[in-house]
C-alpha cells in the first residue's frame, strides 16, 4: 500500500433500509495518523456510516476502501478496533474473560495477551475491576471496557462511536490524552460525537445531517465558512439540534 494513500477512502456512499434514504452520496477520506471527528444530530446517519467504515454493514451503493482494501472484508477486524455505541460485552463473563475472548479473536497469546490486557484495564481505569462480572458493571464502566477492547490489539485504525459518553470529564480527559498519544504514534481515528469540546480536539470534522454530508474541515476552517465563534455555533449553522 501507498504510505500517503488515505486510510479511508469514501466513494459515493449511500445506503437505505428499505425506501428510506439513511445516507446519500457521501464522499470523505480520512488520511493517516488523523483525528477525524463525525458530527450530526440524532438520527442524522453517523452510526450507519461507522458501522460501513468497519465492515459490519454494507453500503446500498458507492465504495469504501480501508487501508487500500475495499469493504466489507472480515480480516479487516484485525486492523480496526471497534468501539459500537451499545457496548458489545458478554455480560455474564468476566472483563477479564471478555478481554481474553476478544485477544483470542485478535490472536493475541500469552505474556504478550496478559501485557495487553494490564495495559488497557489500567489505560480505563478498571484494573480493579478485571475479576468482576460484567452484569455487576455500571453502564460507564462498561463503556470504558468497551473501550479497552477496542484498543487491545494496538490496531492501527479506531474506530469511535460516541466513545465518552458515560464517562465522567476526568476520565475523559485521560482517555483523550491516550487517544492522543496513540494519534502521536500514529493511529489514525475515526469518532462520533455530539461533545462540542471533543469535536474541537479533532484534527477535522465531517458534518452531516439528514444523511448528507455538508462540511468536511478542520475547526478553524468551519468556524471561518460559517462565520462562527465555537463549534457548537458551527453546529448549529449546519441546521443541527443537539439530542
Ligand atoms: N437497521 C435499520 N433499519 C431501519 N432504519 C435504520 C436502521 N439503522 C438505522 N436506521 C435509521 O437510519 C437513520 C440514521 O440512524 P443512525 O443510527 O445512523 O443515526 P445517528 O446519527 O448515529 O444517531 P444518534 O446520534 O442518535 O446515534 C435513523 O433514521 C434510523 O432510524
Amino acid at each position: 500500500m501507498n504510505k500517503d494513500a488515505p486510510v479511508i477512502k469514501v466513494s459515493h456512499v449511500g445506503r437505505a433500509f428499505g425506501s428510506k434514504l439513511v445516507l446519500d452520496d457521501i464522499s470523505l477520506q480520512v488520511e493517516k495518523a488523523e483525528t477525524f471527528g463525525i458530527l450530526g444530530p440524532s438520527g442524522s446517519g453517523k452510526t450507519t456510516l461507522v458501522k460501513m467504515l468497519t465492515g459490519i454493514d454494507e453500503t446500498s451503493s458507492g465504495e469504501i476502501h480501508v487501508l487500500g482494501v475495499k469493504m466489507p472484508k472480515l480480516a479487516m477486524l484485525q486492523q480496526i478496533g471497534y468501539m459500537a455505541q451499545s457496548d458489545a460485552l458478554y455480560t455474564e463473563l468476566s472483563a477479564k474473560e471478555n478481554l481474553e475472548f476478544f485477544a483470542s479473536l485478535y490472536g493475541l497469546k500469552g505474556e504478550q495477551r496478559t501485557r495487553r490486557i494490564k495495559a488497557v484495564m489500567e489505560l480505563v481505569n478498571l484494573e480493579e475491576h478485571l475479576r468482576k462480572g460484567v452484569a455487576q458493571y455500571s453502564g460507564g464502566m462498561k463503556r470504558r471496557l468497551s473501550l479497552a477492547i477496542a484498543l487491545l490489539h494496538e490496531p492501527p485504525l479506531l474506530i469511535l462511536d460516541e466513545p465518552t459518553v458515560g464517562i465522567d470529564p476526568v476520565l475523559r480527559l485521560s482517555i483523550w490524552n491516550e487517544l492522543r498519544a496513540l494519534n502521536k504514534k500514529g493511529t489514525t481515528i475515526v469518532l462520533t460525537t455530539h461533545v462540542m469540546d471533543e469535536a474541537e480536539k479533532c484534527d477535522r470534522l465531517a458534518m452531516i445531517r439528514d444523511g448528507k454530508l455538508l462540511a468536511v474541515d478542520t475547526p478553524d476552517g468551519l468556524l471561518q465558512a460559517t462565520g462562527t465563534a465555537s463549534i457548537e455555533e458551527a453546529f448549529l449553522y449546519y441546521g443541527g439540534v443537539r439530542s
